[in-house]
């Protein structure tokens, strides 16, 4: 991020990274050629404005990824259309993605590691320890810049990698089963990261998961897909409330736990 973001939250429509929305008209995606296809998702057709956190759920093999590798260009749709911020998207330009492996450079240090995103990033090399700082700061990572990857645990592997995909200004930032491998405890505490983080930034998120609790802690919109090819099962908006929240009041709420139950639910019967 640069040092003109601010740390606090503001309208989606006075935010620069309001360009980020993602367009979906009538999309599928086959894998394969010839007798040997498989059609992964679709049709979907999906609007997602500027600003919006949506999380897409629903059971193994219905076409989660494949929406999100969609989104990020590096896959084409096989039929329809994908737009980010009214262009196709171009795959490594588009958004900032994070995987559910960290996929870090493991002989180099945490600051190496962040300092090659802000390399192809574009930034100047004068603005590096600045960018650096912000970037470790903003996910907890403070002090650990001169650590081997080896060193760290994966839970801070996984903040690595959130802070280099936030290392580019692109205004998207597309997340498939980041914490899936971490424990519940590591897990929790990057979720309320994340949704710090995007609260304070104002990007758009797509988040990809299997599990309601973690869509309905993130969202500001959740999307269940039926089961393979995955459809639009349900589009519900979230409105917990967000900024400066208390994470296990929010969790332990029946509001919450409301909306969690619906969502299980949902992608249960998705499913069936
Ligand atoms: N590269 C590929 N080549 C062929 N088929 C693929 C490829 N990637 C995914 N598929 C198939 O497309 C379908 C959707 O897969 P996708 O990974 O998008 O689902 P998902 O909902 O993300 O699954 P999971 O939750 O298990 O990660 C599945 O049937 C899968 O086997």
């Amino acid at each position: 991020m640069s040092s003109s973001d601010t740390t606090t939250t503001v309208p989606d429509t006075e935010h620069p990274a309001r360009a980020g929305a993602v367009r979906l008209d009538r999309v599928t995606h086959r894998y394969g050629r010839g007798g040997e296809t498989v059609t992964a998702v679709g049709p979907v057709d999906l609007t997602v404005p500027a600003g919006e956190f949506l999380v897409l759920v629903g059971a193994s093999g219905c076409g989660k990824s494949t929406l999100l590798r969609l989104i990020a260009g590096f896959e084409q749709p096989t039929h329809g259309s994908v737009q980010v911020s009214g262009a196709a998207p171009r795959p490594g330009g588009t958004a900032g993605v994070v995987f559910q492996t960290p996929r870090l450079f493991p002989w180099r240090t945490v600051r190496g590691n962040i300092d090659l995103a802000l390399r192809y990033a574009g930034v100047e090399r004068a603005q590096w320890p600045l960018r650096r700082a912000e970037l470790l700061a903003r996910v907890g990572l403070e002090g650990t810049e001169r650590r081997r990857v080896w060193e760290i645990s994966g839970g801070q592997q996984q903040r690595v990698a959130i802070a280099r995909a936030l290392a580019a200004e692109n205004p998207l930032f597309l997340l498939d089963e980041p914490f899936a491998a971490l424990d519940a405890l590591t897990r929790e505490r990057l979720q309320e990261d994340v949704r710090r983080v995007t609260a304070q930034t104002g990007r758009t998120s797509v988040f990809v998961t299997h599990s309601a609790d973690e869509a309905v802690f993130l969202g500001t919109r959740i999307v269940v897909l039926t089961k393979s090819p995955g459809t639009v099962a349900l589009d519900l908006p979230i409105d917990l409330p967000r900024g400066d929240v208390d994470a296990e009041e929010l969790r332990e709420s029946k509001e919450f736990n409301e909306l969690r139950v619906r969502v299980a639910h949902a992608v249960k019967s998705a499913a069936a």
